[in-house]
C-alpha cells in the first residue's frame, strides 16, 4: 500500500480558502503529499481584506502538534501566522524536536497590509524561530521588518540573504515578488545558504490575483522536501508550481482573487 510523504502546516486559516492554511493543504494534495494542520489563528478573510482574527492559546496549538507528531510523524513542516510572541515561542520549542526539514515562511502582514503578527513577536522570530528553519521564505517587506535591510534592486537579495542568514536557517529564499517592475527581470527570488547561489526566475504575472502566493511557496517547498528533494530542487520546483498557480489565478470576490492550487489537474490557461 502506498503511503504519501505527511506534511505539516502551522498556520492561520483563511476562511476564503486562498491563503493560510487552506492554501498549504491544497498545495500539498497538488503535490502529491498527505497535508496535516496545526491551527494558530482564525481569520475573518475575504478578497477585500482580512476583517478579524482570533489566535488559539499555546495549549492548543501544543496539543495538535503533539497529537500529528506522536502518532502520525511528520517528514516536514512549514509554519505561517503564527499571530504572537507567545505562538512565536511555543513553535520555536515544538519545532526543536523535529528532526525532518522545517520551512519557515515568517508572514508579517497580509496582501492588503494587515498584520497577521504582533510587532512584540518580532524578536522571538528573530532569536528563536529562524534557528529552527531549514529554509526560511521572507518576502521584502519582512527582510526590512526582521533585518532593516531594504531591497530595491536585485542584487540587494544578497544583502538581505545574508542578514537572514545570521539568525540560524540553514537556507534563505527571499522572495522577490514585491520588487517593483523595472528593478528585476521577471520574478525574481534568491536561495543560499551562504556558499551556494540560486537564482529562481519565472515570468511576472500582472493579473492582481496573487492572494497566496508566499504560503504557496513554502507548503510547495515543505512538500518537495517531504519526498526527498535537496533544498535546491525542491525550491525550483515550488517556484515553479507557484508560478503556474499564479498564470492561473483567477477572479473572486471584489478584491484580490486566488492563485489556483488545482492548475496542473485543470491544465495551463
Ligand atoms: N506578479 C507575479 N508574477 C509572477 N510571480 C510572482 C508575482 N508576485 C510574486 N511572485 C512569486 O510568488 C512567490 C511569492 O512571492 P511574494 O514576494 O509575493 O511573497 P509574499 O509576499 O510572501 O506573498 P504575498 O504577497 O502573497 O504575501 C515568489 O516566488 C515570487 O517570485
Ligand atoms: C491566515 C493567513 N496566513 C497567511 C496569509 C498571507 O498570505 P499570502 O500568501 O498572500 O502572503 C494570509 N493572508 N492569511
Amino acid at each position: 500500500m502506498h503511503t504519501p510523504p505527511r506534511v505539516l502546516t502551522v498556520a492561520g486559516s483563511d476562511s476564503g480558502g486562498g491563503a493560510g492554511i487552506q492554501a498549504d493543504l491544497k498545495t500539498m494534495l497538488a503535490l502529491g503529499t498527505h497535508g496535516m494542520s496545526v491551527v494558530t489563528a482564525v481569520t475573518a478573510q475575504n478578497s477585500l481584506g482580512v476583517q478579524g482574527a482570533w489566535e488559539l492559546p499555546a495549549e492548543a496549538v501544543r496539543a495538535q502538534f503533539r497529537s500529528v507528531v506522536d502518532d502520525i510523524g511528520v517528514d516536514a513542516v512549514k509554519t505561517g501566522m503564527l499571530s504572537s510572541a507567545v505562538l512565536v515561542e511555543t513553535v520555536a520549542e515544538l519545532l526543536a524536536g523535529v528532526r525532518a526539514p522545517v520551512v519557515v515562511d515568517p508572514v508579517g502582514v497580509s496582501k492588503h497590509g494587515d498584520a497577521l503578527l504582533a510587532p512584540t513577536a518580532l524578536d522571538a522570530v528573530r532569536g528563536a524561530l529562524l534557528a529552527t528553519a531549514t529554509v526560511a521564505t521572507p518576502n521584502l517587506d519582512e527582510v526590512a521588518q526582521l533585518t532593516g535591510v531594504r531591497v530595491e534592486e536585485e542584487a540587494d537579495m544578497r544583502r538581505a540573504a545574508a542578514a537572514i542568514l545570521e539568525f540560524g536557517p540553514r537556507w534563505a529564499l527571499i522572495k522577490g515578488g514585491h520588487l517593483a517592475a523595472g528593478h528585476a527581470e521577471g520574478a525574481v527570488d534568491l536561495l543560499t545558504d551562504g556558499t551556494e547561489e540560486h537564482w529562481l526566475r519565472g515570468p511576472r504575472h500582472d493579473n492582481r490575483h496573487t492572494h497566496g502566493t508566499g504560503c504557496t511557496l513554502a507548503s510547495a517547498l515543505a512538500a518537495r522536501l517531504a519526498k526527498g528533494d535537496t533544498v535546491p530542487q525542491a525550491a525550483a520546483a515550488a517556484k515553479e508550481y507557484v508560478t503556474g498557480a499564479l498564470a492561473a489565478g483567477f477572479r473572486l470576490g471584489a478584491g484580490i482573487g486566488p492563485v489556483d492550487h488545482g492548475w496542473r489537474r485543470r491544465g495551463t490557461p
